[in-house]
């Protein structure tokens, strides 16, 4: 039995978690915690895997207590900026197990997992691309975690491709043009009745192609929370390893 504990549990995706793990025949919930609750009961003795779930303020600082308390995390918080993630791969060099494990996705459902994957693929082969994600109201950071890392990947593949600049001609910008992540323009759309949505716009002189992700229901993510749970509890994967692409055959 993987013994897994959810920092985050009353949360909108940590009591999906709760209600996963206690619904997985390899699974045994551990604790559940949120905020004010003492994270120091977390321990190797009760706990093989953390999944955690909280706010970007705090999540850093979660996982690097957790990892210095000895167990291993998987992290769907978003607002990991590569300062913080060195931070945790210090944190783990000075790990107390041996072949302590983190994994940060951000995001687990195989439907955004793959249109990353595809607009990866897509990149190289466009004079222009975007992105646009579109969620519920209650979101606290935008842009979404997943579309910055989707517009990071569309960056590296149109580098590598040896892509310059895409064009725009835009002279006076109130805002309208998003944020730019990694050469790439990306929209945040919050809109009552949604939940979480990812489209990626490529063009070319007459042709363009859509590739899109919708997660209807919270529910989209366990199956990929609950991979993340048991590739981790494997000691497969020691150290650092950003996004579930890592645990598909892509
Ligand atoms: N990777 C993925 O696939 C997905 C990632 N997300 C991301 O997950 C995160 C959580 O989203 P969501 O569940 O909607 O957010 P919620 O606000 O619903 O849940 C966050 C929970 O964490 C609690 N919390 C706050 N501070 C602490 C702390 N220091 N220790 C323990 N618990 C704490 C909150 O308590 P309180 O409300 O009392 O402060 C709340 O219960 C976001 O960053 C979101 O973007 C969301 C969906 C999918
Ligand atoms: O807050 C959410 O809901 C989501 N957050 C993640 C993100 O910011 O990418 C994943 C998904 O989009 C849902």
């Amino acid at each position: 039995m993987i013994r897994v504990s959810v920092v985050g549990a009353k949360g909108r995706m940590g009591s999906h978690v709760v209600e996963a793990v206690n619904g997985a025949a390899d699974m045994q919930l551990a604790l559940a915690l949120d905020a004010g609750d003492d994270l120091t009961a977390i321990t190797p003795d009760n706990t093989d895997v953390v999944v955690e779930f909280t706010v970007p303020s705090v999540s850093l600082g979660n996982v690097l207590a957790l990892v210095r308390q000895g167990v291993d995390v998987v992290v769907g918080t978003t607002g990991w900026a590569d300062e913080k993630l060195d931070q945790v791969r210090a944190a783990l060099d000075g790990a107390p197990r041996e072949s302590q494990t983190v994994f940060i996705a951000p995001n687990f459902a195989i439907s955004a997992v793959l249109a990353d994957h595809f607009a990866k693929v897509a990149a190289p082969y466009f004079e222009s691309a975007e992105v646009i994600e579109l969620h519920h109201p209650t979101k606290v950071d935008a842009p979404s975690g997943t579309a910055i890392h989707t517009a990071q990947a569309i960056g590296e593949a149109r580098r590598a491709a040896g892509l310059g600049e895409m064009p725009d001609a835009t002279q006076t910008d109130g805002g309208s043009r998003g944020q730019v992540v990694d050469g790439v323009h990306v929209h945040a759309v919050r809109l009552r009745g949604l939940n979480a949505h990812e489209e990626v716009l490529f063009g070319n002189a007459g042709e363009q192609l859509v590739i899109r992700a919708d997660s209807f229901d919270r529910i989209s993510f366990m199956p990929g929370v609950l991979l993340a749970a048991r590739k981790v509890a494997s000691g497969a994967y020691p150290g650092l390893t950003v996004g579930l692409d890592h645990f598909l055959d892509l």
